[in-house]
């Protein structure tokens, strides 16, 4: 096998900080570990795909990223900033600039909640009122094509790509300087998954946040990342830009997903 290649490839867009980084953040859970020495960076205004198999520490990464596991070592510095040693109060606003977006939104939406106190509780915590934040709301569920009717409405009345329009809809409110997807797309439809990943490139060039985007499709990475950090056993072992990585992978591990990807020649969006 050839060696892995950790150090980070993926380049800081110059005069800007980069919206994510991880330094040498190591995470355990018991005895097993689980992310090793994972250094990467997720420049500004930039998406970012995370790939690997199943197991291989993906979600374990994002997760950590957004405070949910601890590392056991390392650092995760958000728009520069170390978190973990950040005061109370920056911890919390930097915790508010990175939002997470799991699989499965239907999980994480509550179903008493209307569309409309589900966003208001995102924006304004414990004491949210849907009627004070109107306008905020209406204008986040244009940004995702839902209309403003979505506002009275429960989670079961919508369908699975529409509930993950709600559930990018809450990471937008916020304005985030980066959003986690977590395998997003892949419990959608083909068709359903091209219309999400059309949404999310379109708010790429509408919106100021950064995109770390979980997926073991490579495909799928490649319609919507520049970049890509490929994960195996918890260990980086190559990144850099999807065009030089899909190309002239270097590490056996990839060039096996590569060439899993059905007839290789990528998922088209057209
Ligand atoms: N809370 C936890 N406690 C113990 N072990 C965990 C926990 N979360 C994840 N793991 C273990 O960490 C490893 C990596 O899991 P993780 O979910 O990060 O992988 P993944 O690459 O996201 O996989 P998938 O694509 O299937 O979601 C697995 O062996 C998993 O069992």
């Amino acid at each position: 096998m050839t060696t892995v290649d950790n150090t980070n490839q993926v380049p800081a867009r110059v005069g800007t900080r980069p919206a994510l980084e991880t330094r040498e953040l190591h995470v355990s859970f018991g005895h097993n570990p689980v992310l090793r020495d994972v250094n990467l960076v997720v420049p500004s205004h930039t998406a970012v795909g995370l790939v690997g198999e199943s197991g291989s520490g993906k979600s374990t990464l994002g997760k950590t990223v957004v405070g949910i596991n601890r590392p056991r070592q390392g650092q995760v510095l958000v728009d520069g900033e170390d978190v973990a040693s950040a005061g109370k109060r920056r911890r919390a606003e930097l915790r508010r600039q990175v939002q997470y977006i799991p699989q499965d939104p239907f999980s994480s939406l509550s179903p008493r909640r209307t569309i409309g106190q589900t966003l208001a509780e995102a924006l304004d915590p414990g004491k949210a009122k849907t009627s004070q934040h109107q306008d905020r709301i209406t204008e986040v569920l244009e940004q995702v094509r839902l209309g403003a009717d979505a506002m009275g409405k429960y989670p079961h009345q919508f369908s699975g790509g529409q509930r993950q329009r709600i559930a990018i809809a809450r990471a937008l409110i916020l304005q985030p300087r980066l959003i986690i997807a977590d395998e997003i797309t892949s419990a959608l439809d083909v068709s359903v998954q091209a219309e999400i990943l059309t949404l999310l490139r379109s708010l790429k060039s509408t919106t100021e946040a950064s995109m770390l985007f979980i997926s073991h499709n490579l495909a799928v990475v490649q319609a919507l990342c520049e970049y890509v950090v490929v994960l195996y056993q918890g260990v980086v072992v190559e990144q850099g830009s999807v065009d030089d990585v899909y190309r002239e992978p270097r590490h056996d591990y990839t060039r096996g997903l590569l060439a899993s990807v059905p007839g290789s020649e990528g998922f088209s969006l057209d």
